[in-house]
C-alpha cells in the first residue's frame, strides 16, 4: 500500500508526517519502533529526527503520535506541534502522550499553548527525589542542572556559553543515566540577554538537532524559575530563534516558524512492521 507524507521542519529541526485520518486519501497506517526507525533513517529510508502520524481523536481535533528517529514513541515534541498547527490551520486541539495542546497558526508558523510545566523529581522522572531547580549532580564540566517535565522530560545546564560545550560527547552520557529512568532531553543554555537565552539540545532518541521547541520552552522555564531572565524569552537555538512566554503556575506558550519542504510516497512493503 502506497502512503503519502509530507516532509516539513521547525528551524531545521524536520520530520516525517503522515496523515492517517478519514478523509487525508491514506488509509489507517500502522506504525512501530521498526517501521518508525528505517523511514527516519537518513541513508536507506527517507530521513527526519521525528515521525509524526495524524489520527483522528474523539477528545481533540486531531491526534498527534511522536516517534523519534530511533524508533521511540514519546510524548511531545513542540516544532512538530507548531508544523502541524501550520498544516491544519486556524485554531487547533491537538491530543498528544503528553498532553491536550492548542496550537494557533501565524503567518509562517504557528503559536502553541503547550501546557504546564511539572518539577516534582517523580513527574520528570527521577530515580531518586532530589531538589529539582538546583540538582547535585554533574558529568565532567555540566554541573548543577536544573530539571523540568514539559510534556516530556528535560535536563538544563546553564553555561557560560553553550557553544563552547562538547555536547556531542556528554549528550548520551547523560542522556541515558541511571538517574533518567525514561531518559532524557539534555540542553546546554547561556544568558546572552536580560530575557535572551542561547540553547543547543541533544535530543533523547535523536542527537543534535539544529533545534528542540520543547527543549526552548523547558530551558525558558528553568531561566525563569532561577531568576536568570524576565519574560517572554528570545530562545536562540542553532535552527533560528524561538519565542517562549510562561508565568509561575501557567501553562507554556511558545511561537515560532514551520516550513513545508516536499510531498512524497512511499510503500509500506518497503518497511515492514
Ligand atoms: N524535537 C522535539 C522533541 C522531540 C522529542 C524528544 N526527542 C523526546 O524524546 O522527548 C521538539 O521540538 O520539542
Amino acid at each position: 500500500m502506497s502512503v503519502a507524507f509530507r516532509k516539513m521542519h521547525g528551524l531545521g529541526n524536520d520530520f516525517i508526517v503522515i496523515d492517517a485520518r478519514p478523509l487525508s486519501g491514506n488509509g489507517p497506517v500502522a506504525m512501530s519502533a521498526a517501521r518508525a526507525a528505517a523511514l527516519a533513517e537518513r541513508r536507506t529510508g527517507i530521513g527526519c529526527d521525528q515521525l509524526i502520524v495524524l489520527e483522528p481523536s474523539t477528545e481533540a481535533d486531531v491526534r498527534m503520535r511522536i516517534f523519534n528517529a530511533d524508533g521511540s514513541e514519546v510524548e511531545a515534541c513542540g516544532n512538530a506541534t507548531r508544523a502541524v498547527g501550520m498544516l491544519l490551520g486556524g485554531a487547533q486541539r491537538i491530543e498528544t502522550l503528553g498532553g491536550m495542546l492548542a496550537s494557533t497558526a501565524t503567518a509562517g508558523g504557528a503559536s502553541v499553548d503547550m501546557g504546564p510545566a511539572r518539577f516534582g523529581w517523580d513527574e520528570i522522572p527521577l530515580a531518586y527525589a532530589m531538589d529539582t531547580l538546583h540538582m547535585p549532580v554533574g558529568w565532567e564540566e555540566l554541573e548543577n542542572p536544573a530539571a523540568v517535565n514539559v510534556g516530556n522530560p528535560h535536563v538544563v545546564f546553564f553555561v557560560p556559553d553553550a557553544d563552547a560545550v562538547d555536547l556531542a560527547r556528554l549528550g548520551p552520557v547523560i542522556e541515558t543515566d541511571p538517574l533518567f529512568p525514561e531518559k532524557v532531553n539534555v540542553g546546554v543554555a547561556s544568558v546572552t540577554g536580560p530575557s535572551h537565552l542561547r540553547l543547543s539540545v541533544w535530543e533523547r532518541g535523536v542527537g543534535l538537532t539544529r533545534a528542540c521547541g520543547t527543549g526552548a520552552c523547558a530551558a525558558a522555564v528553568l531561566a525563569l524559575r532561577r531568576r536568570l531572565v524576565t519574560g517572554p524569552v528570545r530562545v536562540e537555538l542553532p535552527g533560528g530563534p524561538l519565542e517562549i512566554a510562561w508565568e509561575p503556575g501557567g501553562t507554556i506558550l511558545m511561537t515560532g516558524p514551520a516550513a513545508f519542504s516536499f510531498a512524497g510516497t512511499f510503500d509500506e512493503d518497503d518497511y515492514p512492521l
